[in-house]
């Protein structure tokens, strides 16, 4: 086969014991990863005898022998990350910091096991030294729960969200360039709350606890996720909220499966991608430049110009749209989503992205390319757990506070106005160029201006000149007008006019 011809598949090796019950460790660890598309080869170091129950028996596999496997796969098969989960003795430790000196990789996931969730050791006490003197300083992540962070950390105790955020920055000070501590054991907590560390700002990640008795292996499949999202090419931080959001799905999808007597019972990785095979599979999709000329429809305006809402959106992507959203706060439920349906049908082979406004679940019937929330509508983390990785999740924002929210849920971009008073949205707080300013300046997502701008002020709006502000959400001065395609036209030309160093 020709050179060009071959694809390099996105690698992650597992280092990691076997769990007979299939519910965590390498087992996981190769599921999470098939569920996110990634390739996943595998060291054992460790076979457990383990099910629902707990752990009945532990046949560790001699350190020369992971040696041998470790020196096998790395020398041979281009793995991009490592994911190392339980290590059972300080000797294996040292093993996997030696093959990581002479095969180096692209990023190191280190799941510290120690206990298991039922009470079970998975490591000798000894390890901990290794962990923290050798490993945790190669680490990329590293993602403790509760009790393995207080391990780290010399047995304090940890029982609150402030207490998971003063016990991520301690262990990065061990050498780890992120911390992950998981809450998924905080007592008393209606969200799983998860706190992150970059070694400059601590995050909490809110998710929705899921009520279920198979949880076991949530960490595992987490660390694997979060390896197989960086192998992608995913920044670390998106590899994180994309894996939390895939263990919740998870999590609900087989909230009832019946495997097993004991306590706690194994998910199922892959059923989800029974029904959304390409949801989970697909590699994020977002191009921040569609954000230049945001067509918003609005229904009244379409009935006042006698304009159906497919000639509505062709004549807007005629002229220049780069987005769609199709806006409509009364359509029956049953009409919105045909409606959605029909410009998907336009949009999708113009490349066109079309966004659903408020209704995920109209975004999820018409299988859109995803939702623009407000502040008031569903948060945006739910909706990342509903629509999948795959989809495009806008927020509208008005202060910084909420930009940094929207980022820390998972969304792709936020819209940020109304910059300008407008007459379509009453009462609707103006926040002036200034104010659009701001939000650019805080904010770690691509952001389009909205509200009350046209021709006449695009210009003006384009030229605060701040790299993230890629582009202007229009309502009015498209839909409100009688040539749809000539105004979006001259929108465009505008848009495209402002010097490259202004946007
Ligand atoms: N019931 C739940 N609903 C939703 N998310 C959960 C639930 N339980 C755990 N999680 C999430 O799963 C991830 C793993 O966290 P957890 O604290 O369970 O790890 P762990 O104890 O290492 O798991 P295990 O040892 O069983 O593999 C975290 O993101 C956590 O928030
Ligand atoms: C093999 C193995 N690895 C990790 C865990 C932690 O869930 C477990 N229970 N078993
Ligand atoms: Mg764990």
């Amino acid at each position: 086969m020709a050179a060009e011809a071959r694809r390099k598949v996105p690698h992650v090796l597992t280092v990691a014991g076997s769990d007979s019950g299939a519910g965590a460790g390498i087992q996981a660890d190769i599921k999470a990863c098939a569920a996110a598309g990634v390739y996943c080869s595998s060291v054992v170091t460790a076979l457990t005898a383990q099910n629902t129950v707990g752990v009945q028996g532990i046949h560790p596999v001699p350190e020369d022998f992971v040696a041998e496997q470790l020196r096998s796969v790395l020398s041979d098969m281009e793995v991009d990350v490592v994911k190392a989960g339980m290590l059972h003795s300080g000797s294996v430790v040292e093993v996997l910091c030696s093959s990581l000196k002479e095969f180096p990789v692209r990023a190191l996931v280190v799941d510290p096991v120690m206990v298991s969730t039922s009470g079970d050791m998975l490591s000798a006490p000894s390890t901990l030294a290794v962990y923290c003197n050798k490993l945790l300083p190669l680490a990329d992540i590293v993602t403790p729960n509760l009790k393995e962070a207080s391990a780290l950390l010399g047995g304090c105790s940890l029982k609150t969200v402030a207490d998971m955020r003063s016990a991520a920055k301690l262990i990065h000070n061990l050498g780890p360039r992120n911390v992950l501590v998981k809450g998924g054991d905080l007592a008393d907590s209606s969200d799983a709350v998860d706190v992150f560390y970059d070694g400059e700002e601590c995050h909490e990640l809110h998710g929705s606890r899921v009520i279920t008795r198979n949880t076991h292996g949530t960490g595992c499949t987490l660390a694997s996720y979060i390896a197989a999202e960086l192998a992608k090419g995913s920044p670390m931080m998106q590899a994180v909220q994309t894996a939390k959001s895939f263990v919740e799905s998870a999590l609900c999808y087989s909230k009832d499966l019946i495997i097993g007597n004991g306590l706690q019972g194994p998910f199922d990785h892959l059923m989800k991608l029974k029904n959304h095979v390409s949801s989970f599979a697909q590699k994020p999709l977002f191009n921040p430049d569609c954000l230049l000329l945001y067509a918003v429809t609005d229904s009244g305006m379409n009935k006042k110009w006698g304009h159906s809402i497919t000639d509505a959106v062709k004549a807007a992507i005629e002229g220049g749209a780069t987005i769609i959203q199709l806006r409509d706060k009364e359509a029956e439920t049953r009409d919105f989503v045909e409606a959605a349906r029909s410009c998907i049908a336009i949009c999708r082979p113009c490349g066109v992205p079309l966004l659903v406004n408020d209704r995920v679940d109209v975004a999820l019937a018409s299988d859109a390319d995803g939702v623009h929330v407000g502040q008031s509508d569903m948060p945006a983390h739910l909706a990342r757990s509903l629509l999948g990785p795959g989809k495009i999740i806008g927020v509208s924002c008005k202060t910084p506070a909420q930009a940094e929210q929207a980022w820390a849920d998972g969304a792709n971009y936020i819209g940020c106005g109304g910059v300008f008073p407008t007459n379509t949205k009453a009462n609707n707080l103006t926040v002036g160029l200034d104010g659009l300013r701001a939000v650019c300046m805080t904010s770690k997502l691509p952001v389009v201006a909205i509200g009350g701008i046209g021709p006449g002020n695009c210009r003006s709006v384009m030229e605060i000149s701040v790299p993230n502000l890629k582009g202007v959400a229009v309502v009015s001065a498209l839909f409100d007008r009688e040539c749809i395609a000539t105004e979006a036209r001259r929108l465009r030309s505008i848009l495209l006019d402002v010097p490259l160093t202004a946007q």
